[in-house]
């Protein structure tokens, strides 16, 4: 039986990708889309909003009226938004596909503890090229071992709220956990002014905003005489909107817990 899918924030840029993602793949149909309580979009057809034609799926801004109409809720909003509709799923004991970034560590305890309830796929970025860098980059820390100055570089859009992006940081962590660092401890987010030589158990960030650009990621691993750069870059927001909707579907058949993307691809 088809995946029934539920897309939130179906106005925003992933939103509207989201829903064109679910009906191009043969084992998904929307269920539901929503929007912020009170959108003068609430009624519209989903489909014609998203620019895909007429769905036959109205609009809604009340989660818990349209819970009935989807097994998974793919959601790519806000911090807020995602924690009040994990509530609702939690509650209703829906599955949950986030792809929301910028969330805190206090935040991150809530995710898995409602994935003692439901199944929930949590991933900073869906798309398939990312989480094969994930595991390329860990491997690359793990042969050139310490001497090399690790700094992780990303660009985005101008509308991007959250820095750095929730890519770099996972990317941060791939590479602390392979040197056996907490990136909590060596993280430096960004310099300015006399900063001193650099402190080589670091892992830098730099994050630039502008334009259009959809996302690209560069892990430097900078030695003396030499120095390896990994990157990925992002050219449509499709790729990530796949890889929820795969998600969503591999989800369906899961039990209560928290995965991740290199679960759903089976990367571990
Ligand atoms: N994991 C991944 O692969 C990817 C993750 N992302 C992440 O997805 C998120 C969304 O990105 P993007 O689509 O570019 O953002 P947009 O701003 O384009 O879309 C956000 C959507 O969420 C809605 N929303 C925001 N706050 C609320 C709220 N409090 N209540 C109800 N609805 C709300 C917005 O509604 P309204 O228009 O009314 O404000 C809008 O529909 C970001 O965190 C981004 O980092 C993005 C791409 C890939
Ligand atoms: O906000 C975005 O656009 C993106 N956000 C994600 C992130 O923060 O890593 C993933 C992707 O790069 C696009």
């Amino acid at each position: 039986m088809a995946c029934r899918i539920a897309v939130a924030g179906v106005n925003g840029r992933m939103g509207r990708v989201l829903v064109e993602a679910t009906v191009q793949n043969p084992d998904t149909i929307l269920g539901a889309a929503l929007v912020r309580q009170g959108s003068p979009l609430v009624g519209q057809d989903a489909g014609q909003l998203a620019g895909v034609g007429i769905l036959n799926c109205a609009i809604d801004d009340d989660l818990s009226r349209v819970s009935s109409d989807f097994d998974v809720l793919i959601d790519f909003t806000s911090i807020d938004a995602t924690l009040e509709n994990l509530a609702v799923c939690r509650a209703q004991h829906r599955a949950m596909v986030i792809g929301t970034t910028g969330f805190s560590a206090e935040q991150k305890v809530m995710l898995s503890e409602a994935g003692q309830d439901i199944p929930l796929v949590f991933a900073p970025n869906m798309s398939i090229g990312v989480n094969v860098l994930l595991g390329v980059v860990a491997q690359t820390a793990r042969l050139l071992g310490e001497g090399y100055d690790v700094e992780i570089i990303e660009a985005h859009h101008r509308h991007k709220v959250d820095a750095p992006s929730g890519t770099a940081l996972r990317l941060g962590e791939a590479v602390a956990e392979a040197y056996d660092r907490d990136l909590a401890e060596v993280a430096v987010y960004g310099r300015e002014g006399h900063t001193g030589a650099r402190d080589p158990q670091t892992i830098g960030f730099a994050t630039v905003r502008g334009g259009d650009v959809v996302g690209d990621h560069t892990v430097l691993f900078a030695g003396i005489g030499e120095r390896i750069e990994l990157t990925h870059k992002a050219s449509s927001r499709m790729t990530f909107a796949q890889g929820a909707v795969r998600a969503a579907t591999w989800l369906k058949n899961q039990p209560p817990g928290l995965y991740d993307m290199q679960d759903v691809l089976g990367l571990k």
